[in-house]
């Protein structure tokens, strides 16, 4: 990574102000270059009071949190894991997904894409990501799913997706039957989100039971 941090000329950023900064500049072209995201990522080291004000739990399920909307190229996520707390199996909308830790630690496992229904998914591998590691997944890669596998700590990450998506596919590991799955923000720029029932076709959440003003399409 040094060696790419010299040749590119990547400027460390010291805060997630300068992380949020250097994104910008990375996506004002539209073609993402992913081990630059990727670097530029892995180069911030977490800093609690920097991103506390968008760490918000929920008891009961993991909460996405929006920090940054990216000037509609991208958007950046607080994730809160309470203890044990995971996502199940799900694709990503077409859309780059990295993952950093900015707390704790998260498991990923992966899967490949079901071939057909009625066979138990095939898990290809399992990654531990530690404090300020950074993951990356897209549709082509395959499908995961992350937990935080610790039953004393909450964890904490920043996700960021190119372009930002509003409903993905979740899978069921022992079927690989999928069906369409709204995300949600639990809390916008610091700020909970108001509660609100959807009356839609699509009946499941990812990140909290909360409406953000914008309604998706019936899958
Ligand atoms: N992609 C998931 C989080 S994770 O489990 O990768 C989400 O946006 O909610
Ligand atoms: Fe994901």
């Amino acid at each position: 990574m040094e060696d790419f941090v010299a040749s590119k000329n990547i400027k460390i950023p010291q805060t997630l102000d300068d992380l949020i900064a250097g994104l910008y500049e990375a996506f004002s072209s539209d073609r993402v270059n992913v081990d630059y995201v990727h670097t530029l990522m892995s180069l911030y080291k977490s800093n609690p009071t920097e991103w506390k004000k968008f760490a918000k739990f929920d008891p009961h399920r993991y909460t996405r949190n929006l920090a940054d909307g990216g000037n509609g190229k991208f958007n950046l996520i607080v994730l809160c894991w309470g203890e044990g707390q995971g996502s199940s199996i799900h694709s990503h909308a077409d859309a780059h997904c990295f993952m950093k830790v900015l707390d704790g630690q998260l498991k990923e496992s992966l899967y490949d894409w079901p071939e057909e229904e009625g066979q138990h998914m095939h898990k290809k591998a399992e990654n531990i990501y530690k404090k300020n590691g950074v993951a990356y997944i897209n549709d082509s890669l395959g499908l995961h799913r992350i937990e935080n596998p610790s039953h004393s700590d909450t964890a904490v990450s920043l996700h960021l997706y190119c372009p930002a998506f509003d409903m993905c596919q979740c899978f069921d590991e022992r079927t690989g039957h999928k069906h369409n799955s709204r995300v949600t923000f639990y809390s916008k720029y610091g700020e909970r989100t108001p509660f609100c029932k959807f009356t839609d076709a699509v009946n499941d959440v990812m990140g909290g039971y909360t409406y953000d003003g914008h309604v998706p399409e019936n899958n």
